[in-house]
């Protein structure tokens, strides 16, 4: 019964199985393997972007700090939400490869910034003196970090504001899988095509070893991304080994398939919680995450029975509190039923 993290999920075979293929002689060091030259261009086929760079990098953190340092000067800030991965999880990673840029936390209901949230974040620092940090990018994560999910329009109005203030716009797309699958859209469409100038497209949260592809839409960075991945450590010598992996992920959309699965088994989940009465849900789950409150003692014989999931408050005496439940692509209903039966 593992619901602590979708990073606690097993790589998919088909990702094993290429991985293999892959371990097959000799394939050029450092991203010029052939690999990635059919990686690079399923990506600009998929996002209907024949244009932009994709690189690759083992993780998520590194694919946020390393695309916000190419958009961000360190005098700048980056506007995110108060429960940004960059901000809660990432150990100062955005800061230390921006150069020092700060960032300013916007209010988010649900994880979820407003044109408005934005602009009381933004516009007090537009044209200020010398002192003063100066705007720099946006950045927002779908699916978030509370399990929702932007709509479309919302994140075309959040990027239209920005851009109205001279911003660029980066999405956390850790999850952007499990996203595009709940919104049955085309990645172009949750991309470029909403307003978005640069995007972490994860896989390891969804049945990958550990790559995520950095995607920017106007490729006059890449060059700079380049350097400063090198130059951060996040260079593999042995690329081919993440090219593998990703176009696995990307063949016969696999991707997709995989958030599907990891979005149904969350909804399944919810379903069952949302029949128990001490059961509250506490922000929407339009994916595969899901925040609810139910009582400490549920936690603990939960606990006790062997499930896996984040408590966030303390579990010790009465009263509720409150927990973050993932699903990953190789959920099960029997461990979801019985993870139910155990709250019931
Ligand atoms: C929303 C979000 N962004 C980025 C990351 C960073 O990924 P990593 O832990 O691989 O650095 C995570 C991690 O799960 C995440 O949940
Ligand atoms: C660090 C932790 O938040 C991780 N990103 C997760 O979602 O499980």
């Amino acid at each position: 019964m593992y619901f602590a993290s979708d990073n606690a999920g097993p790589a998919h075979p088909r990702v094993i199985e290429a991985l293999a293929a892959a371990n097959d002689g000799y394939a050029m060091p450092y991203g010029v393997d052939a690999s990635m030259e059919r990686v690079r261009d399923r990506l600009r086929e998929i996002f209907e972007a024949p244009e932009a760079s994709v690189h690759l990098v083992a993780t998520g953190t590194a694919a946020n700090a390393l695309a916000l340092a190419c958009m961000t000067r360190p005098w700048e800030t980056v506007f995110c939400t108060r429960m940004a991965h960059i901000e809660e999880d990432e150990c100062g990673a955005p800061e230390f490869y921006t150069g020092g840029a700060k960032l300013t936390l916007v209010d988010a209901p649900d994880g979820m910034m407003t044109p408005d949230t934005l602009a009381a974040a933004v516009d007090p620092l537009m044209g200020r003196a010398v002192h003063n940090v100066q705007p720099g990018p946006v950045s927002l994560t779908t699916v978030t970090e509370r399990g929702s999910v932007y709509p479309l329009d919302r994140i075309a109005a959040v990027a239209d504001a920005a851009r109205a203030r001279g911003l660029k716009v980066h999405l956390d797309g850790a999850r952007f899988a499990n996203a595009c699958a709940a919104l049955g859209c085309t990645p172009a469409e949750l991309s470029w095509r909403a307003g978005i100038d640069a995007l972490s497209f994860g896989g390891t949260k969804n049945g990958l070893l550990g790559v995520e592809a950095v995607i920017f839409f106007d490729p006059a960075v890449a060059r700079e991304f380049e350097l400063r991945r090198k130059r951060g450590g996040h260079l593999f010598s042995k690329h081919r080994y993440l090219s593998a992996q990703m176009e696995a992920y990307l063949a016969d959309d696999l991707w997709l398939t995989m958030a599907r699965s990891a979005n149904a088994a969350c909804a399944r989940l919810v379903a069952g919680l949302s029949r128990l009465d001490h059961v509250t849900l506490l922000h929407p789950a339009d994916a595969n995450i899901v925040f609810c409150r139910f009582p400490r003692a549920l936690h603990r014989r939960a606990h006790e029975a062997g499930a896996a999931f984040y408590s966030l408050d303390p579990i010790e005496g009465e009263g509720d509190a409150r927990a973050r439940l993932v699903c990953d692509w190789s959920a099960s209903d029997e461990n979801t039923d019985r993870f139910l039966s155990l709250l019931a």
